[in-house]
């Protein structure tokens, strides 16, 4: 089974006459442990795309099958227990400013009813230490850097122990050391752990992390290169 599978996918903003498609027929699969870039000019709808992978909104036309769920009138309970499934990045980290890391962690695990709090903050810690930041684990997100918050992004998306991450330019914020090192981080993370990972960027830096690169236009997939390596 792959963890994304999308075939005739089609979405459209608005009813009537304010309808205006911003997917058409879409088709992308994304196999384990595979790193796929989504790139295209702005109002493509890569991020459109990436919500609906997400279960993040109800899908109009055609199929999604993810991490073995459809989502095609999928209902929005199905729906919310496949979110827990998927980790989550985005450009401004979402992370609670008056938690410290150790606990923002912490809170992408308490969906898990079998964890107490210890064991909770306990796989937080380590996780953080995964991700290069042991040390900083009761550090507020002002404390960190911008590298260092998006670090922490990194290891709850990963905490929920996620079959497929979802990121959004996670490296939109950050310089280019930074964001190279967050991608390099996110790529051994997906490649030992089997993750499959689809990341929308514009970020001309971090290509040559991908497995593949998919470029959208106008709400279609235009074009997809293998990267060689
Ligand atoms: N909630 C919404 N309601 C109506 N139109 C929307 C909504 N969200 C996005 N759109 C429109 O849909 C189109 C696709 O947007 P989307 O955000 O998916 O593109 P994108 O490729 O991610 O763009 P960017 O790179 O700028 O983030 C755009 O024209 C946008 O204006």
């Amino acid at each position: 089974m792959n963890p994304v599978e999308l075939r005739g996918l089609s979405y459209a903003y608005g009813e009537g006459e304010l309808r205006r498609p911003v997917l058409r027929n879409v088709d992308l699969t994304v196999r384990t442990g595979e790193i796929v870039l989504l790139t295209g000019p702005s109002g493509s709808g890569k991020t459109t795309l990436l919500t609906l992978i997400g279960a993040l909104r109800a899908m109009q036309e055609g199929s999604a099958r993810v991490l073995g769920e459809e989502l095609m009138d999928a209902t929005e309970t199905a729906r919310v227990r496949l979110r827990r499934r998927i980790g989550f990045i985005f450009q401004n980290h979402n992370l609670l400013g008056f938690l410290t890391a150790r606990q923002n962690v912490a809170m992408a695990l308490e969906q898990d009813g079998a964890l107490g709090e210890a064991a909770r903050l306990d796989r937080a810690g380590r996780l953080l230490g995964a991700v290069g930041l042991a040390g900083h684990e009761d550090r507020v997100p002002a404390k960190l850097s911008g590298g260092q918050r998006q670090r922490v992004s990194v290891a709850r998306a990963l905490a929920a122990d996620p079959g497929l991450i979802l990121a959004d330019e996670p490296t939109a914020a950050l310089d280019k050391a930074s964001g190279q090192e967050v991608v390099q981080l996110l790529r051994n993370l997906a490649k030992s752990r089997g993750v499959a990972i689809l990341l929308v960027t514009h970020d001309p830096r971090i290509l040559d992390i991908a497995d593949r690169i998919v470029a959208m236009e106008d709400g279609r997939i235009v074009q997809s290169d293998t990267v060689p390596g």
